[in-house]
C-alpha cells in the first residue's frame, strides 16, 4: 500500500492539472461571451448544457462517478455562465430592469388606501409609515386595494404580508403574483390584541368572538383556555369591533387593537391576549410605478422554475451566493393552475444599481421560466 503522503502528492498533481484546465476552459468561456456580446445572444443555452452533461456522464461507466461528473460539470458551467453575465454587464449589455431611481417617496396630496375600517392595524401601519396626519381611505378587501393601485385610481396601498407568529399572509402573496404592482416600502408594527366588548360586558359573558382569521390564530391559546368563546371570522379586526358595537350584545366580543375601544366606544375586557407577546406584523406599501429609492437596501422578487428539473432551485440560489448577496427570506406558493408548480418569493439585501445585484438578476432572468422584480425599497430595520 502506498503511503498517505505519497497518495496525497498524486492527488495534488491531478488537482493542479484540473485547475490549469479549468483556467483554460474559463478563457474559452470568455471568448464565447465576446461572441455573444457581438451577436446579442443569451448566455444560457440549456440544450447545449443538457447535451454536454449526457455526453460527459457517458464517458464513465460507474453510476456513482456518472453522478459526480454531472454535479462537477453543472458547477463548472454555472461559473462559466456567471463569468459571461459579468462580461456582458461590463460591455454595457445590461437589460434595463424597468425601474427608475427616486430620492424620496412623494406622499403629499396622494391617495392612500388600507383594508378594513377605521382602527384597522393597516391604518396604524399606514400612519407610522406616512405620518400621523395621513388620513388614508379604507377599502373592503385586499383585492380592492390592488385593483385601485393597478387601475391608477389611488397612489399607495398598505397590505399585511407576514406576522411573526402566524406566518405569511398567503392571500397577499398570491395577489402580488396577480397584480402588476411595485413594493415601495415596508412597515413593521407591534400587534397587541385586546378583547373588546360592549360597555359593562364581562369576560364570562362572552360566547362569540369576532376577528380576522389571522388574529384568531394569533390568540389560539387564549381562546382554547376560554372554551365558551366561539370563533367567528370577519374580514378585519376593526370591522369586528364595529360589529360588536353595532350589535350591542353582551355575549359578543372582538379581538382587535386596543385603540378600537376608543373608536367604537367599547370596554377592554382583556389585553395582550396573543400567544406570542412579541407579536409583530410586516406591512408592504405598494404603488403602480416601478420606482426605487436611491437609498433602497432590500429587493423582493418572485420567479418560477422550469418544470420537473432536479436541482433547479439550487442552481438559481447559486447566483446569490456567487455574487455575495445576502438572502433574508424565501417563500413558495403554489402557482395558479394547481399543477404542482411553485412560485418562489425571495427577499435579499441590495440596491438595483449594484453590480452584484445586476449580475445576479441577469442570471435569474435567463434561467427561470418567469421572473419579476417586485420592488427595491428601504428595509424597516435599517430605517430605525
Ligand atoms: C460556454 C457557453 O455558455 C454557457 C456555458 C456553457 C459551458 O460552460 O459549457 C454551455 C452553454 C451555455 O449555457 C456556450 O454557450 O457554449
Amino acid at each position: 500500500m502506498k503511503d498517505l503522503s505519497e497518495i496525497r502528492c498524486d492527488i495534488d498533481a491531478i488537482d493542479r492539472q484540473i485547475v490549469s484546465l479549468y483556467e483554460q476552459r474559463m478563457g474559452l468561456a470568455a471568448e464565447v461571451a465576446e461572441y455573444k456580446i457581438a451577436n446579442h445572444k443569451n448566455v444560457y443555452d440549456k440544450a447545449r448544457e443538457d447535451d454536454k452533461l449526457k455526453t460527459l456522464a457517458g464517458l464513465v461507466p460507474d453510476e456513482f462517478l456518472k453522478q459526480g461528473v454531472v454535479e462537477l460539470f453543472e458547477q463548472i458551467m454555472s461559473t462559466s455562465r456567471k463569468k459571461q453575465y459579468q462580461m456582458l454587464a461590463e460591455a454595457g449589455q445590461i437589460e434595463p430592469l424597468g425601474f427608475r431611481a427616486i430620492d424620496a417617496l412623494d406622499a403629499k396630496d396622494k391617495r392612500i388606501v388600507y383594508q378594513g375600517v377605521e382602527g384597522a392595524y393597516a391604518q396604524m401601519a399606514m400612519q407610522q409609515f406616512f405620518g400621523k396626519e395621513c388620513p388614508g381611505e379604507a377599502v373592503a378587501t385586499w383585492r380592492d386595494a390592488m385593483e385601485a393601485i393597478q387601475s391608477g385610481c389611488v397612489d399607495y396601498a398598505v397590505l399585511p404580508i407576514e406576522n411573526s407568529s402566524a406566518g405569511i399572509v398567503a392571500e397577499n402573496y398570491d395577489l402580488l403574483m396577480e397584480y402588476d404592482v411595485t413594493i415601495v416600502g415596508e412597515q413593521i408594527i407591534k400587534i397587541d390584541h385586546a378583547l373588546l366588548g360592549v360597555k359593562g360586558a364581562k369576560i364570562e359573558d362572552i360566547t362569540v368572538v369576532y376577528s380576522h382569521p389571522q388574529a384568531l390564530m394569533q390568540c389560539a391559546d387564549y381562546l382554547d383556555d376560554h372554551a365558551k368563546m366561539e370563533r367567528k371570522a370577519l374580514k378585519n379586526t376593526a370591522l369586528a369591533a364595529q360589529k360588536v358595537k353595532e350589535d350591542g350584545l353582551k355575549n359578543q366580543a372582538a379581538i382587535a387593537g386596543i385603540h378600537n375601544a376608543g373608536i367604537y366606544d367599547l370596554d377592554v375586557l382583556d389585553q395582550a391576549i396573543q400567544d406570542n407577546k412579541e407579536n409583530e406584523t410586516r406591512f408592504i406599501i405598494v404603488a403602480k410605478d416601478k420606482t426605487y429609492l436611491q437609498s433602497a437596501d432590500k429587493v423582493s422578487l418572485c420567479f418560477a422554475l422550469p418544470d420537473d428539473e432536479a436541482g433547479a432551485l439550487y442552481r438559481i440560489m447559486s447566483h446569490f451566493i456567487f455574487n455575495g448577496i445576502n438572502l433574508t427570506r424565501i417563500e413558495s406558493r403554489p402557482s395558479k393552475g394547481g399543477s404542482w408548480g411553485y412560485q418562489f418569493f425571495i427577499d435579499f439585501e441590495g440596491n438595483l444599481r449594484q453590480e452584484a445585484v445586476v449580475n445576479a438578476l441577469r442570471g435569474l432572468k435567463e434561467e427561470t421560466s418567469s421572473f419579476r422584480i417586485l420592488g427595491n425599497y428601504q428595509s424597516f430595520a435599517k430605517e430605525n
